[in-house]
């Protein structure tokens, strides 16, 4: 006999600023039997080339999670109810040795979604995509479509000749043959590059684009019908660097970039994602000490919570 899922603490009864902060106030991964999702923070921050801090964005997610609500009207959906939703806790990465925490990442991932869970993994720096897309593309038995939120490409090269930061975490992929390079794209694009050879190399190593400025000028529809065409019926790996949305919505984040996306942009887009086949996501670039009044954290929560909903069964 199947149980019903475990949900979040009940606010009625026990008011949702007490307890320690699990994302949501969802049960941890060893109260429960077993997950359908989870959600595991990864903090670490080594790769970045900016900023530092993301290291403490899964702790100041959560924390900003507490309001969250079991029902979540925008996908008429109640995405802690028919399926179980947990708090995996974090993986621990070695802070002095990317490839280490890298590989620390990939066998951690490995783990937890052995027995068929999904994760919604809150980072960390982007340098925690690859060791993500290895997992999600082997779990799929093949190359992922990447729906890729961001203001950069992140398709580099190096960085003072390291292969592995979170500059380059989707040509690190990309070169493995984990991208499924005729359904992959990145949404928000914008800000300065380094040349027009950034642009050149990225749809070689297999995305498409749909700018900031797209989505400006041809409105939130039409970017969600050409995210959906490109997508078709992939398996999808959903990768969100908070910094996809403006400095003005996420300041909280080690390279911020002007012009970009509202949060009420960002979750349209995601819940547009509801029908389709979800391997696994991220959301990541939370770093709490550029953040004010946890702006960036709740945009991060509830990008997380639509992404929960749009992972739950229909019907
Ligand atoms: N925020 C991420 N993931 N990448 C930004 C890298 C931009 C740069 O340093 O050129
Ligand atoms: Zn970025
Ligand atoms: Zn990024």
């Amino acid at each position: 006999m199947t149980t019903e899922p475990v949900g979040p603490a009940d606010a009625s009864t026990r008011p949702r600023y007490t307890d320690i902060a699990t994302f949501a106030r969802l049960p941890r991964l060893d109260q429960v039997e077993r997950a359908d999702i989870a959600v595991v923070g990864v903090p670490f921050d080594s790769g970045v080339s900016y900023r530092p801090g993301a290291r403490f964005g899964p702790a100041h997610v959560r924390e900003a999670s507490r309001l969250l609500r079991p029902y979540n009207p925008a996908q008429d959906v109640s995405p802690f109810a028919n399926q179980q939703v947990v708090d995996a806790g974090d993986i621990a990465a070695n802070p002095f040795d990317i490839a280490e925490a890298v590989t620390a990442i990939e066998r951690a991932a490995r783990e937890l979604t052995a027995d068929g869970a999904r994760l919604v993994t809150i980072g960390g720096d982007h340098t925690i995509a690859l060791p993500l897309l290895r997992v999600a593309a082997e779990r799929a038995g093949g190359p992922v479509a990447v729906v890729h939120f961001d203001a950069h490409l992140d398709t580099w090269d190096t960085y003072f000749g390291a292969p592995v930061t979170h500059g380059t975490p989707f040509r690190r992929a990309s070169e493995e043959g984990l991208i499924d390079t005729t359904a992959s794209l990145h949404v928000g694009i914008r800000g300065p590059l380094y040349s027009r050879q950034d642009l050149r190399d990225d749809e070689r190593l297999g995305f498409a684009v749909i700018t900031s400025d797209d989505l400006q000028d041809e409105g939130l529809p039409r970017a969600i019908e050409r995210m959906r065409a490109r997508l078709g019926d992939a398996p999808v790996y959903v990768s969100i660097d908070i910094d996809v949305l403006d400095p003005a919505h996420a300041p909280g984040t080690g390279t911020p970039e002007a012009g970009g996306m509202t949060s009420r942009e960002l979750l349209g887009m995601v819940r547009a994602l509801a029908e389709h086949r979800f391997v696994g996501a991220d959301v990541v670039e939370v770093a709490p000490a550029y953040d004010h009044a946890q702006l960036t954290a709740v945009a991060a929560s509830h990008v997380a919570y639509e992404l929960i909903s749009a992972m739950a069964p229909r019907g």
